[in-house]
């Protein structure tokens, strides 16, 4: 590993499950103070390394945060360190918005001990960072999609913790709550100076909001870095299989799928772009 001061470090991580390779390899640095972007077609892998940092999944390989390995899967040190927002994610039980937000302290409480005021502030916070707290006292599970999505996220930040791990948080979510969501991100990592990782499918809100961009495909890293070299990359065109229009729409960058391409096609992608 090159260059990490403090973040998340991943060395070689792999996930097998069922005899089948689902993540093969991946070393990556996510570090604090920036938005680290997972990108890459459907059933690249993303998911399951975000299962796998956040001690879901078991794997191989080694993940440490500020040069140290992390305390073991499913305890309350792990979850004070890293939150994690799976995909699609939903609550079906009816507690109020507030009261799973609160779920988000539960690492930092001592068995039966509750609330204390600055849980209760961590938790107003969330609520006000994700627009959330209008509709705080309604049950969960009468808000919308995106007001559901908008909490889950608020209990993650709610746990303040080093790292959060998010998979497609803006999946359910209108442009406007979109771009919210992506300046909350990026606004945990600088001004908290977390480590963010984000899998994200809109590669312009990735472009936007990622310093940092990992492109995968198979199971496998198959270029990491600057997000605007990333983007530039010959394989971006070919891992997705599809041509990508590149430009700035009042300085703002902006890639755009213009048509798909063949499997010829994908085969010179790189050549074409190294000509
Ligand atoms: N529990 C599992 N058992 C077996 N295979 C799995 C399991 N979970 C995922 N897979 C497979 O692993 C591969 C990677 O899945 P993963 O969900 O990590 O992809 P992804 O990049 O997140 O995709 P998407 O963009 O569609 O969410 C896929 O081929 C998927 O079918």
């Amino acid at each position: 590993m090159t260059g990490l001061v403090t973040g998340l470090a991943i060395e070689d991580v792999g996930v097998r499950i069922g005899g089948r390779t689902l993540v093969d390899g991946v070393t990556l640095e996510a570090p604090r103070g920036a938005v680290t972007g997972v990108i890459g077609p459907n059933g690249a892998g993303k998911s399951t390394l975000l299962r796998a940092i956040a001690g879901v999944l078991p794997h191989a390989g080694r993940v440490t945060l500020d040069g140290a390995p992390l305390p073991r899967p499913g305890s309350r040190a792990r979850a004070r360190l890293i939150g994690f927002l799976p995909q699609g994610q939903d609550v079906h039980w009816p507690v109020t918005a507030r009261r799973a937000v609160e779920l988000g302290r539960l690492p930092h409480l001592g068995p039966w001990q509750s609330l204390a005021r600055a849980d209760v502030a961590a938790v107003e916070a969330a609520l006000a960072k994700t627009d959330s707290t209008r509709f705080a006292d309604r049950p969960v599970t009468a808000l919308s999609g995106g007001e559901r999505a908008r909490v889950l996220l608020a209990r993650v930040l709610a746990a303040h913790t080093a790292v959060i791990l998010a998979d497609e948080p803006v999946a359910a979510l209108d442009p406007g709550h979109q771009l919210a969501v992506m300046e909350m991100l990026c606004d945990e990592a600088r001004a908290e100076h977390r480590a963010v990782v984000v899998v994200l499918h809109d590669l312009s809100l990735a472009a936007r909001a990622c310093e940092r961009l990992v492109l995968m495909d198979q199971g496998r890293v198959v270029t990491a870095g600057p997000a605007e070299a990333v983007l530039a990359s010959p394989w971006l065109d070919r891992v997705y299989a599809v041509r990508f229009g590149q430009g700035r729409v009042q300085a703002v960058p902006v890639v755009t799928p213009v048509r798909r391409l063949d499997v010829e096609e994908c085969r010179r992608e790189p050549q074409r772009h190294a000509s």
